[in-house]
């Protein structure tokens, strides 16, 4: 099987590059070799490779700065996305996508499933959103991974960000209004290649049967004012931690209030870690 994967500069694709080892012959393209914002290079590229199987992590992520970039953001949120399926149909091949929480307006509290109605709050939700429609409306062979509040020990991300100001700083300050589970990069790496492994070749009866959205995150919930002291206490960074409101802390993008995802249908092929396990195994790294 032939793999190509995207955004591996990113903290999913750096560890999918390592992952998918045992799957396939992995083709991994940065930004450099395939801008997502360039639809005519993404075509190209993929017509170059001749993927069996594209893997896309790569993703524009900045929350708040997508409010003002939305035709962008949905560039490469949707419209590569939906590209990328319509030439993976032309080749027979299947794909591997990822989405957010923040694809759900929050307001429930319960965890949620995978047919909940959406409702995303702010631009980079809407436009993962439509990335799923995108890949589900050709209608290929796929998996889509909803995700949340994703970390690692590389990249841009909440756990460094913490770990950087809780050394810097007497004291910080932290919406814990907010309620979502933190979920370690290489928890999503590991589960894909699970997935994949046994899901096989694009044209096994796997993917007609188990394919399309499946909820990816660590079992429980938090905070970000829970998850910030966790950090701290777990990485032994003596700093305090004030909870506060979202109303207190003002950004460009609204975020969900409630968007702890249910992953019971994937745990039915797999197990998932609690966030606090999660988190000790990431720092001890
Ligand atoms: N981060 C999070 O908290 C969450 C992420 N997700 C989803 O999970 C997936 C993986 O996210 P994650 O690894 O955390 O994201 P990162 O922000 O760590 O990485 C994003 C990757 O996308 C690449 N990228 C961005 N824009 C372009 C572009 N125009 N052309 C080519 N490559 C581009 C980046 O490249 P470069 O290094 O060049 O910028 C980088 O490799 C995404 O689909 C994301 O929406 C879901 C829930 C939470
Ligand atoms: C740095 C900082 C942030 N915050 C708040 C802001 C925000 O509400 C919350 C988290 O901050 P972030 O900017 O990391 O959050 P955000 O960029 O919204 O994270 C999201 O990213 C996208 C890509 C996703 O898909 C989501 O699952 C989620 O992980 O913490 C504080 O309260 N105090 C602080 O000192
Ligand atoms: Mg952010």
């Amino acid at each position: 099987m032939k793999i190509l994967l995207t955004g591996s500069t990113g903290q999913v694709g750096y560890e999918l590059e390592r992952s998918l080892q045992g799957i396939g012959e992995v083709v991994a393209v940065d930004r450099s070799r395939m801008d997502l914002a360039d639809l005519d290079q993404v075509r190209s590229v993929i017509r170059a490779v001749r993927p069996t199987l594209i893997v896309n992590p790569a993703a524009y992520t900045a929350v708040d700065k997508a409010e003002s970039e939305p035709e962008l953001a949905y560039r490469v949120n949707a419209e590569a996305p939906g590209l990328m399926a319509e030439e993976a149909k032309l080749l027979g091949a299947a794909m591997v996508h990822y989405s957010t929480d923040y694809v759900f307006d929050g307001s429930d509290p319960a965890p949620r499933v995978e047919g909940d109605a959406t409702g995303p709050l702010n631009v980079y939700g809407a436009s993962k959103l439509a990335g799923e429609q995108a890949i589900a409306a050709a209608g290929i062979p796929h998996l889509i991974f909803r995700t949340s509040w994703v970390y690692g020990m590389r990249g841009k991300n909440f756990l460094l960000t913490m770990l950087r100001l809780g050394r810097e700083r007497d004291e910080l300050r932290v919406v814990n209004d907010q309620h979502g589970a933190p979920t370690w990069s290489r928890t999503i790496a590991d589960t894909t290649a699970l997935m994949l492994a046994q899901a096989g070749a694009p044209d096994s009866a796997w993917w007609q049967q188990h394919g399309g959205v499946y909820h990816l995150s660590s079992q429980g919930q938090t905070t970000w004012y829970d998850f910030t002291r966790a950090i701290l206490e777990t990485a032994g960074i003596a700093c305090s931690v004030l909870p506060i409101s979202s109303a207190e802390y003002p950004v460009p993008a609204r975020r969900p209030a409630h968007s702890v995802l249910s992953s019971a249908r994937l745990m039915a092929h797999c197990r998932l870690p609690q966030w606090q396990e999660a988190l000790r195994l990431c720092l001890q790294q």
